[in-house]
């Protein structure tokens, strides 16, 4: 069993884009510029939105917070939208989910600038991305693409189960899964809480990616020997034990289900920290672009 470890990964891709922005400091050029948009006081989101603040000083990028109250107008936040695609300082920008119920997502989504959209959350980059056309993928699936390349992990011909259909993890990775090319080519199949039996199909699984966020929800029964488990759930469990009064849980029953795995993700420090790292990557992206 190798367990794939994202917290070393992504700490090779950081080094990898410091040498990038070295030379960008060497030729006189502007360095990357990551902006995030975060409304309201949510814990973990703050936590993550500080992680992405943190890794663009990490790598020498400059980054840009912006903090709306939870009482934010979808008005307010489109108008700050607007103003952020039009400010030539910042190559690429992010504004953090889930918002408020007051903000209507998808019309937040459909204003951010696709050349500025280094989550790939734009449906324009999305529909690029189905059709395999080049553009920013989604940070969390670009991760797992990331993990699996590096790991040398065969995907070509196997069969892929995806649990969960949400916009930013499920639905991208079972296209991006599917494509030609490697990491791809693998059939894939895409379950969510509608689907009735999911053991039946977990267990004929080559390859399983769970988006689901169901702490310990994939057993070692779910599963088949030789397995590649790639566990996306990260859910806050209160332990009065802990610290922080909690710990952060995956989908998986690491215990047991690595015991089965060929390759495995632990959390954390695994797909965790490679979302994060491929953001970086992708507001790279987004300068370079920028300047050609
Ligand atoms: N517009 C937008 N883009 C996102 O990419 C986005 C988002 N909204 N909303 C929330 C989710 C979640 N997400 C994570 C990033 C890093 C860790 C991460 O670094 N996790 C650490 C543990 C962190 C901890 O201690 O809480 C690990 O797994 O090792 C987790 C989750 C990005 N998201």
């Amino acid at each position: 069993m190798t367990i794939l470890d994202g917290k070393k990964v992504s700490n090779d891709i950081k080094n990898e884009i410091t040498a990038e922005v070295d030379k960008m400091k060497a030729r006189g050029e502007k360095v990357p510029h990551l902006a995030a948009i975060i409304v309201g006081n949510d814990g973990a989101s703050l936590t993550y939105v500080g992680s992405k603040v943190k890794a663009c000083e990490r790598v020498g990028f400059e980054s840009t917070l912006v903090k709306m109250p939870d009482t934010t107008s979808e008005l307010e936040l489109l108008k700050k939208i607007k103003e952020l695609n039009e400010d030539d300082n910042i190559d690429g920008f992010i504004v953090q989910l889930p918002l408020p119920p007051q903000i209507d997502t998808q019309k937040v989504l459909l204003t951010v600038d696709p050349s500025k959209d280094v989550d790939g959350f734009h449906p324009e980059n999305f529909g690029k991305m189905a059709l395999d056309m080049s553009t920013f993928i989604p940070a969390t699936p670009f991760g797992i693409l990331e993990l699996l390349q590096r790991y040398d992990v065969d995907t070509k011909g196997k069969h892929t189960v995806v649990i969960g259909r949400s916009h930013i993890v499920g639905r991208p990775m079972s296209i991006l899964m599917s494509r030609k090319g490697w990491p791809g080519n693998s059939t894939v199949t895409l379950t969510h809480s509608n689907t009735k039996n999911i053991a039946q199909i977990t267990t004929q699984a080559d390859i399983i990616i769970s988006a689901l966020g169901v702490p310990n929800f994939l057993k070692a029964e779910m599963v088949k020997d030789d397995a590649v488990i790639i566990d996306v759930g990260i859910t806050r469990v209160e332990d009065a034990n802990h610290p922080k009064g909690y710990v952060i849980t995956g989908d998986v029953d690491f215990e047991n289900v690595s015991k089965k795995a060929s390759f495995i993700t632990p959390v954390p420090g695994g797909v965790g920290p490679m979302t994060i790292a491929m953001l970086l990557k992708n507001t790279l992206l987004a300068r370079e672009q920028r300047r050609a």
